[in-house]
């Protein structure tokens, strides 16, 4: 059973002549313990398919199976699955620069049901933000923070309530190429527990680490649904990793 299974996914922004059709009836399954990488020129819909999958935004039609079940529609309901199955990670990082390191990364925590308390939350932080190399920066403000170190405590944030999918659109967008890789590495290294991630990049250096890599032009997928290579790829990529699986043409942005 696929952790992710999305069938026929459609989005329409707006009514009328502001009417925008983002996404036609896209597929997509994501396995556990998988990288999927998506690529397509800006505006093609990358980030409204993030959106729908991870349940920031409602679909206008399609199913979206997660782990085999209907995602919910009660906002409830989908704010819980948010917060015990996904992890986000945003191309601007989302940083609350005014606060510690350890508040932002407990963010999602402060969200979860059943509860986590306060010494719990703090805890996971502490951990999370050690597993990105930050452990002395728990206590900084955010804001005397480079820009790289800034994007390991989103990646904090992101992994601190161990999600089954990491969701990351552009995650390297702003950085330089040492900090990409390194980022990249962090992200990856979810794998090793069997949790997957889906990344939309326009960087091939992105793509080419992960274990597939999805084509997406004008709101459709290349191939939907394409190709799989066997969950349980080597973890943590390196440059030596496999190439990955590509389906359709990407690339041509
Ligand atoms: N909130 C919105 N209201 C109306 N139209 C939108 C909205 N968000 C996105 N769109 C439109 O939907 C289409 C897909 O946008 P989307 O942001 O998903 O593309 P993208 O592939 O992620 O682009 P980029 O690579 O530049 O981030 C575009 O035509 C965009 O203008």
């Amino acid at each position: 059973m696929a952790l992710l299974e999305a069938s026929g996914l459609s989005k329409t922004y707006g009514q009328g002549r502001s009417r925008v059709e983002a996404l036609h009836g896209v597929s997509l399954s994501v396995w556990a313990g998988e990288a999927v990488a998506m690529m397509g020129p800006s505006g093609c819909g990358k980030s409204t398919l993030l959106n729908l999958i991870g349940l920031t935004l409602p679909v206008t039609s399609g199913q979206l199976l997660v782990r085999g079940e209907p995602a919910p529609t009660r906002e409830r309901d989908r704010a819980r699955l948010r917060n015990e199955f996904f992890g986000y990670l945003h191309q601007e990082f989302a940083i609350v620069e005014s606060d510690t390191v350890a508040a932002n990364v407990t963010i999602p925590l402060e969200y979860a049901r059943p509860r986590v308390g306060r010494r719990q939350r703090l805890e996971r932080a502490r951990r999370a933000v050690e597993s990105v190399g930050l452990g002395w920066a728990l206590r900084r403000r955010a804001a005397e923070l480079s820009g790289g170190e800034r994007q390991r405590v989103a990646i904090a944030r992101a992994l601190v309530n161990e999600p089954h999918l990491v969701i990351a659109d552009e995650p390297t967008a702003a950085l330089d190429l040492a900090t990409a890789r390194e980022i990249v590495t962090l992200l990856l290294s979810v794998r090793q527990r069997g949790a997957s991630v889906l990344v939309a990049t326009h960087d091939p250096r992105v793509a080419e680490r992960c274990d597939r890599v999805v084509a997406m032009s004008d709101g459709r997928l290349a191939d939907d649904d394409s190709e799989v290579l066997a969950a349980g790829t080597p973890v943590d990529a390196t440059p030596t990793d496999p190439a990955p699986t590509v389906s359709g043409n990407h690339g041509s942005e």
